[in-house]
């Protein structure tokens, strides 16, 4: 699986999510920069977590017409996959990829600890490695992370199957009592209609290794690598 990670200007997270990527394929990902107008023959593109121009604005809002956008907008209208996680879900929120918004957390404050996510879909080349119900550890780290959509597109992602993931508990309940951010119906990640685009808030990248503290993110990775290897 050739997979390219892109930094805009405030990214911080692109290292973790290249040791991420090498543990699973054993191959290195390429790093585009977001001036670049071509992307390289790539199965998987993933933004990561960050600062992009620092915040300012909106978080993502400058990074979603960065000129590596319109190559990363046709890659995935050519049925390309594309995963955003933390700063890259609001890019790609912002830049249209994916339904809704993130706002500025419930709590107004910057949030960084472990939370539990449910996984709600299962099968796709993302979330392979877990059954539908399979609860995971990850953590999270943001001051924008409540998800938001108008009422008819809350159904539609509902009734689509096109939330990825919900925060819980250890035991998978969902309420408000799990809901870090003041996210819409506790979600915490969201799919595109063709199941190819994926964007969440926390950093499963974080949760590869024994030695990070748990391994709950493999499965997003290895089974990425399953889905497309070539
Ligand atoms: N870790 C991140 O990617 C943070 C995203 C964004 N800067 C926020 O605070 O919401």
């Amino acid at each position: 699986m050739r997979a390219g990670i892109v930094v805009f200007p405030g990214t911080n997270r692109e290292r973790d999510m290249a040791i991420a990527l090498q543990g699973a394929t054993g191959t290195q990902a390429v790093m585009l920069w977001h001036r670049d107008t071509v992307l390289p023959a790539l199965d998987l593109v993933v933004l990561p977590g960050g600062f992009s121009h620092g915040d300012y604005l909106r978080c993502g809002a400058m990074a979603a017409h960065s000129p590596i956008m319109t190559a990363v907008r046709s890659f995935a209208e050519a049925g390309g996959h594309v995963l955003g996680v933390c700063n890259g879900f609001q890019i790609l929120t912002e830049a249209g990829l994916l339904p809704g918004a993130l706002l500025r957390n419930a709590g107004l404050r910057f949030l960084s600890h472990d939370c539990h996510l449910r996984v709600e879909r299962e099968g796709t080349a993302f979330t392979r490695g877990w059954s539908a119900g399979d609860v995971f550890r990850a953590p999270l780290a943001h001051g924008d992370g409540n998800y938001v959509a108008d009422r008819e597109t809350l159904e539609r992602l509902d009734g689509d199957g096109l939330v990825a993931f919900r925060y819980s508990d250890a035991a998978g309940r969902v309420d408000a009592g799990t809901n870090p951010n003041g996210s819409a119906g506790n979600i915490a990640g969201v799919f595109s209609r063709n199941l190819r685009v994926l964007g969440l808030m926390p950093h499963p990248e974080d949760l590869v290794d024994p030695l990070m503290g748990g391994i709950d993110g493999k499965p997003l990775f290895d089974g990425l690598v399953q889905a497309l290897a070539a």
